[in-house]
């Protein structure tokens, strides 16, 4: 599964590339002011941080909702005290756009993250270009020549990486790369497995200076606290948070 998502991706992105080149897209990218500190916005404090995310579907979970304005619901997250906010930009089995990052760029003042799946430079350029502060990696999709390339040249645009991972030895590979931010995900995203323990059983692994990041599976309070009980500094959480109310949900999440 993982393998057809990312073959997507591609396919969409030359798609893309034949109607805007590298070169416009490189332009567009270098011409954007300066992006946010998503390091400083990420990092470890004394409660814990989410990152809530712009999420119609997926794969796993089908249609979640149908996020009419992706713009309206980041500034609800930025008023229910988000710290950074995650648009999922792949189409076909996540139904999101570049627009909606753009649109969600142009709203909110915190952090922005493109969840995609990201496997050459030209969308990373245009990560930047449509105002991306944040680009994610999975480092199960990637070789580590890849993983290194992409995750020096997300650095050279001024922006932070957030490298995925879902096994220990995924771990040792986003820390060879020096990532800053490595993020476990319970779900597993060939089976579609989840499994909320994994984090704490990595985190251990995950070097301290680095912002430690659980993702998914976060449907209650009781959850955020688990995460934050195994060593989190921060909870991406998606699908609590388009089907409820995203004010209240996050107030009560961070309540936490
Ligand atoms: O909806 P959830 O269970 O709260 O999960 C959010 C997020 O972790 C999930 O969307 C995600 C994590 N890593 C990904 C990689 C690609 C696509 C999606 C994801």
């Amino acid at each position: 599964m993982l393998d057809s998502l990312v073959s997507g991706a591609l396919a969409d992105a030359s798609e893309r590339r034949a109607v805007r080149g590298l070169d416009l897209v490189e332009a567009a990218a270098l011409a954007r002011p300066a992006g946010l500190d998503a390091l400083e916005a990420l990092a470890p404090a004394d409660r814990v941080k989410i990152i809530a995310e712009v999420k119609r579907s997926s794969p796993s979970r089908g249609a979640l909702a149908e996020i009419p304005d992706p713009a309206l619901l980041a500034s609800q997250y930025e008023t229910g005290g988000a710290s950074a906010i995650s648009v999922l930009t792949e189409v076909r089995r996540f139904g999101g756009t570049l627009a909606d990052l753009e649109a969600v760029r142009a709203a909110v003042s915190l952090p922005v993250l493109r969840k995609d799946f990201i496997a050459e430079p030209y969308q990373v350029f245009e990560a930047r270009a449509a105002g991306a502060d944040l680009v994610l990696l999975i480092v199960a999709a990637l070789e580590q020549p890849l993983l290194v390339e992409l995750h020096s040249l997300i650095q050279q645009l001024g922006m932070t990486a957030l490298v995925e991972t879902h096994s220990a030895d995924e771990v040792s590979r986003a820390v060879d790369v020096g990532a800053q931010v490595i993020g476990v995900n319970a779900r597993d995203l060939s089976t579609f497995e989840l499994d909320q323990d994994l984090f704490g059983r990595l985190a251990d692994q995950i070097p301290s200076g680095v912002i430690r990041i659980a993702e998914s599976a976060v449907k209650t309070p009781a959850d955020v606290a688990h995460y934050r009980a195994a060593g989190a500094d921060v909870v991406l959480i998606g699908e609590a948070l388009v089907t409820g109310d995203p004010v209240a949900t996050l107030t009560e999440f961070l309540g936490s």
